[in-house]
């Protein structure tokens, strides 16, 4: 059958002709025509309209099929010599240009400015089709704060105290709107250490798609939670109703869900139903352990030895899913275990804030001598550029922390060793009611094999000496505590740094005589 002959096709041809054809001669003095075979401006604009790049991916100077002899109308870079065949023996100099914009244009930064506290350019969100309406109670106050809290910060180096490098919430331009997180979408993930629920946030302050992990397991109890020992931890703005016309089918696919889903079980989440817990034991179960997770490509995804990003992620899954005994009451005279429950919010901030690409040049400065902050700081970055307002605005979706009668607990338990990210939380309104540390696998393991075996000779000897592989017995350990574990010369930099220089809250076990005290 003979196709239909669309004007659109006669359009296309049209344009075509005139980016292949002869030059008219008009054109010719207004403009130089480009005829070349393969036009790179054609190519680069190609390129250039795929899909959104962002400064923290790798596709940079991406040209697909270039680089292939194979591909049609790729130059054959097989045949590449470095030879100018035009001038004979004359080395053929290619000028490298960067099509990006200076980094400052590229984020809008402000000049003091941190990576998240940018406008979203891309589709913001409007307030009308985010959150249901907030909680008329004003956030607390933290000078009227009386939680108790363990965080232990006049304990940080005098030296050279990190919060020099990052710019508090205040400093963030009045302009800028206030934070709002939308969860859009959740899900179950099987992890090695139990179920969890991953929840996709956007918002309205960076481009990025920033995560939670919450584990609690109230998430795949079908009831709305009014019978478990504890206060589910759910969405709000997942919960809530986005639109009139939204089926019961659309909820559930974006996660609005109760229970476990399966081919037999579908309930979407009903959001006017009351999901604070009216148990007994209520008031016995501990505040939720959080953590606040920056990402980290080389340690979580290839396994870098350089710093402890991938344990810790997979230490915090453990920690928060073990289970929490609940001592005898009156009302219940014998031990209660209940699941563990909490949350990783994990925040898109590669490299502290600075981006792959910066990281990966700080690397080779530290290869070179320096530790992790002089090379921040010689490239032009702050030692530490991360906000935590979005991690916050997270936390409150979630109901975590917030202090607001149908909060899932008064306060949490901030799983971490950085005292920046506990001020910041308490700045942005969140209760913090404990700080606990992040002691390293492979100082837990030596503890581990020191409590289990008073420490062998040999290992005594091997510390003495400064070397800090694992003996047998050791390695034999941290396959007990988890396979993940990371340790060595790069990693004991990077921790001693962040001890001395960003006021980590750990002791500095390998000065200490007796690693026995490493707690
Ligand atoms: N610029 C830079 N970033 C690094 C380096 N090593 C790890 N990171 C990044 O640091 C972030 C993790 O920060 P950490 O300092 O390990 O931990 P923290 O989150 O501040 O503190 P904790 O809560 O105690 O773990 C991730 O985004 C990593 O990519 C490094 O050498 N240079």
């Amino acid at each position: 059958m003979p196709l239909p002959h669309h004007s659109s096709s006669r359009s296309d041809a049209a344009l075509l002709d005139i980016l292949t054809g002869p030059a008219p001669q008009a054109a010719k003095s207004a403009f130089a025509r480009r005829d070349a075979a393969l036009d790179p401006l054609l190519i680069a604009a190609a390129a250039a309209s795929g899909p959104h790049v962002t400064r923290n991916h790798y596709h940079h100077d991406f040209f697909p099929g270039v680089m292939l002899p194979q591909a049609e109308g790729a130059w054959d870079w097989t045949k590449y010599t470095g030879e100018d065949s035009s001038a004979k023996g004359a080395r053929k100099h290619l000028a490298y240009v960067s099509r990006q914009a200076p980094r400052r244009q590229r984020l809008g930064l402000a000049e003091e400015g941190k990576e998240n506290d940018h406008p979203r350019e891309i589709e913001p969100l409007k307030s009308a089709d985010n959150l249901p309406p907030a909680s008329k109670k004003r956030r607390p106050s933290l000078a009227s704060s009386t939680t108790p809290i363990n965080t232990d910060v006049k304990a940080r180096p005098k030296a050279q105290s990190h919060s020099d490098f990052i710019p508090h919430s205040n400093s963030i331009p009045q302009s800028l709107p206030p934070v709002e997180v939308k969860c859009m979408a959740r899900t179950r993930i099987p992890t090695p250490h139990g179920p969890a629920f991953l929840h996709l946030y956007h918002n309205n302050r960076d481009s990025k798609e920033h995560l939670a992990v919450v584990i609690d397991p109230a998430q795949l109890s079908d009831s709305s939670g009014l019978s478990s020992a504890a206060t589910p931890i759910r969405s709000r703005s997942l919960d809530a109703v986005w639109s009139e016309n939204e089926t019961e089918m659309d909820r559930i696919i974006r996660g609005a869900y109760v229970g476990r889903l399966s081919s037999t079980s579908k309930h979407a989440s009903d959001p006017t139903l009351q999901t604070t817990s009216s148990s007994a034991l209520k008031d016995a179960v501990p505040p939720p352990i959080i953590r606040i997770h920056s990402e980290c490509f080389t340690g979580e995804t290839i396994g870098s030895m350089r710093c402890d990003c991938g344990e810790q992620l997979d230490e915090a899954i453990r920690q928060i899913s073990l289970p929490i005994v609940l001592p005898p009451t009156p009302q219940h005279p014998s031990e209660i275990t209940i699941p563990g429950r909490g949350a990783i919010i994990y925040l898109r901030q590669e490299g502290r804030g600075i981006g792959l690409l910066s990281k990966i040049r700080a690397y080779n400065l530290q290869d070179m001598g320096h530790d992790t902050v002089t090379a921040n700081l010689m490239l032009g970055h702050k030692a530490d550029e991360r906000g935590y307002e979005i991690a916050a605005a997270i936390l409150r979706d979630l109901n975590l922390g917030t202090g607001s009668p149908n909060s899932v607990s008064e306060g949490v338990r901030v799983l971490t060793n950085n005292p920046d990210k506990v001020e910041a939380l308490q700045k942005e309104g969140i209760q913090v009611a404990e700080r606990v540390p992040m002691i390293p696998r492979s100082w837990q393991h030596r503890k581990a094999v020191a409590d289990a075996s008073h420490m062998s000779e040999d290992t005594d000897t091997r510390l003495a000496d400064g070397r800090r592989g694992p003996t047998d017995d050791e390695k034999q350990a941290m396959a007990d505590l988890g396979s993940k574990t990371v340790y060595g010369d790069d990693l004991d930099k990077y921790l001693r740094t962040k001890i001395l220089r960003m006021g980590h809250m750990l002791p500095l076990w390998m000065e200490e005589p007796d690693v026995t005290t490493i707690y």
